[in-house]
């Protein structure tokens, strides 16, 4: 597999239909999905020339947490789907990537499990306040204590969105013998509790998670310059940029559109962007229109479900050497030469 596409073709063969579609889906008639990768298409990159420099420099700190890339791993539910160890070989080829992976609160695989797995991996954790306040505070608390070092407020998700795929499907709720690892209570398997979706989830759950924990909070989901101010406001570590991956709202814009606005009106704050980047130059256009880094969500998954542990190394070091490329063609020795002069709407 030379492509980041390439990989999504053997993983569709290799992935039981249902769980292809179920990674594979948007919300309503996919508008927003097709969007995001068309949008990024669609922008024009603009070369600079005889600027010398042999060398390039990927690497970025985001909310002090290093990272060799510009490039991070979106959370992603339900990875066992994907291969038989699941978040366990996709954390395994993050740590060795040396880059970020958010973990999804819907992992199949403890946190505490994924953090063991590989002691190195530096790990952020993905969560969606639960209405339920002390049991949110108690996920916080394993996140915490298996060394997740952010936390990512998901607030694009005031209800599932609407996956018509999954209905035809029948798709509903995960096979037997898989769990939402990090939503078990004690030690039975019948103890895992389904995650709320919850439209009661508002800027004071921000105010109460910043009282709880010491950790950054950055929120992912955010496609308005208003909300930008509120959560700069807010005190909050971070923005994402994200529709995620078109499967909540439908014909909402696409990421990289939105993202200049958003850039504006967050103060200074770190924005990362995530939807549809299957290639480095898409990477370049994000982190030209203002993105501190982007991250990754299917294409992960499509390197876990076509070749394990190897297959999600092979995703992440494709796009790595994509950015490389892409990076010396616009005759940039870092990915802090870019700026928006780079890209032409
Ligand atoms: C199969 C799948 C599961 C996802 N699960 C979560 C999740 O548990 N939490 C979350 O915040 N976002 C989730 N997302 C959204 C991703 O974090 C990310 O926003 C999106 O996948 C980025 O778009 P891309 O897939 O085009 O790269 C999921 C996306 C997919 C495709
Ligand atoms: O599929 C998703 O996009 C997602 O975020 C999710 C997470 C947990 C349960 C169901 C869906």
């Amino acid at each position: 597999m030379r492509t980041l596409r390439e990989y999504e073709a053997v993983a569709r063969e290799r992935l039981d239909p249902v769980h292809y579609d179920y990674f594979a889906g948007g919300a309503g008639d996919e508008v927003t999905l097709r969007a995001n990768e068309a949008s990024l298409a669609r922008l024009a990159l603009l070369p600079r020339i005889l600027r010398g420099g042999a060398r390039r420099e990927l690497g970025v700190t985001l909310l002090g947490t290093g990272a060799s890339m510009p490039v991070l791993v979106a959370p992603t539910a339900f990875h066992r789907l994907a291969a038989p160890d699941g978040e366990r070989a996709t954390v395994r080829a993050v740590a060795a990537a040396d880059t970020i992976m958010i973990v999804s609160m819907a992992a199949t695989v403890a946190v505490e499990d994924i953090a063991a797995e590989a002691p190195d991996a530096k790990l952020w954790f993905q969560l969606y306040v639960q209405p339920d306040l002390a049991f949110t505070e108690a996920i916080v608390r394993r996140a915490e204590a298996a060394g997740c070092r952010a936390l990512v407020v998901t607030v694009d998700s005031p209800a599932l969105g609407r996956r018509e795929r999954d209905g035809r499907n029948g798709f509903h709720d995960l096979p037997d013998g898989l769990y939402c690892e990090n939503l078990r209570i004690g030690d039975s398997p019948g103890h895992v509790r389904q995650i709320a979706m919850s439209p009661e989830i508002s800027w004071e759950h921000i105010a109460w998670l910043r009282d709880v924990t010491e950790l950054p909070i950055v929120l992912k989901g955010v496609l308005r310059a208003e909300d930008a101010r509120l959560a700069a406001g807010a005190g909050v570590a971070g923005l994402i940029v994200s529709n995620h991956g078109g499967r909540q709202l439908d014909t909402v814009p696409a990421t990289i559109d939105v993202l200049p606005e958003v850039v504006d009106a967050a103060g200074g704050l770190p924005v990362l962007m995530d939807g549809g980047i299957r290639r480095g130059t898409d990477v370049l256009k994000a982190l030209a229109l203002g993105a501190s880094a982007v991250a990754i969500g299917r294409p992960v998954v499509w390197g876990l479900a076509a070749e394990g542990e190897q297959g999600v190394k092979g995703v992440l070091e494709r796009i790595r050497d994509e950015v490389d490329d892409a990076l010396v063609q616009c005759g940039c020795a870092s990915v802090r030469d870019l700026d928006r002069t780079y890209v032409r709407c």
